[in-house]
């Protein structure tokens, strides 16, 4: 266990946010965290890092290095992919720029800069830059929202080769349960406001195959619809 979060709560002016929540997070495990909108997923993220302090609880945590990738971006435009991914770096690993160029499909974009790059190219760029440091927790704030299905899938398969290297522990928040169930080695499905977690999916990779159209995936996918759904329908 690399960090545990015990018996959280978090309220901003008059809203209850997070309500007694508990998370472990192990070495090497990907989780990611789904739940209705507003219910606290990125102010599980802020705890974590130590950007926000609970009111209550306490947080054990053996962390050294904490990476960050958002939703949007955040390269820098006047630097090209090759010196945003190892931007702050003053002795740049050439070598591993170049490996990550190459494990994100940018091979032959080292030189170009961020507005001559797709959505989803710039996005492999700054989750490249986020494995440059070998950080053993990266946080990642919906990384995917704002692009199509097929690319979404698409980016997946590429944090996975770079988690398959690296095995920095991953906490993932997302909206898609596809994504989630996809990705996840285990999914933490998290109730509507005041937060705390309804279900926890561990995620047999090998009978997932991390595949949709895999039968043990598409039964998962239903019941998290399904809590989901319930859980929303109480909180009317
Ligand atoms: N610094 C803050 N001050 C006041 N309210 C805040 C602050 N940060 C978050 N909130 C509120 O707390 C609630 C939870 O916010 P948070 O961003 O963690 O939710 P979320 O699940 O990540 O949301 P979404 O799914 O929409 O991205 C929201 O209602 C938000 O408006």
């Amino acid at each position: 266990m690399i960090c545990k979060l015990k018996g959280i709560y978090k309220r901003f002016d008059n809203l209850d946010v997070l309500n007694k929540l508990d998370l472990d997070i192990n070495k090497e495990e990907i989780i990611c965290i789904v739940g209705p909108s507003g219910c606290g997923k990125s102010t599980i993220l802020n705890i974590i890092s130590g950007l926000i302090e609970p009111d209550k609880g306490d947080i054990i945590s053996n962390l050294d290095s904490v990476g960050y990738v958002f939703q949007e971006d955040r390269l820098l435009p006047f630097k090209t992919v090759y010196e945003n991914i190892a931007i702050v770096d003053k002795e740049k690993n050439h070598e591993k720029i170049m490996e990550l160029i190459n494990d994100v499909g940018l091979n032959g974009f080292e030189h170009s800069y961020p507005n001559k790059l797709s959505g989803g190219m710039r996005q492999r760029c700054s989750i490249a830059r986020a494995f440059y440091f070998n950080c053993e927790i990266l946080l990642m704030d919906e990384p995917f929202k704002s692009l199509d299905y097929n690319l979404k899938v698409n980016m997946i398969e590429y944090l996975i080769k770079l988690w398959d290297k690296s095995k920095s522990s991953i906490v993932f928040v997302t909206h898609n349960i596809d994504e989630a169930v996809l990705l996840g080695s285990r999914v933490v499905v998290l109730s509507n406001r005041p937060t705390s977690i309804l279900k926890t999916f561990n995620i047999d990779i090998h009978q997932s195959k991390r595949s949709l159209t895999n039968e043990y995936i598409t039964n998962l996918r239903n019941e998290i619809i399904d809590i989901l759904s319930i859980s929303n329908n109480e909180g009317e």
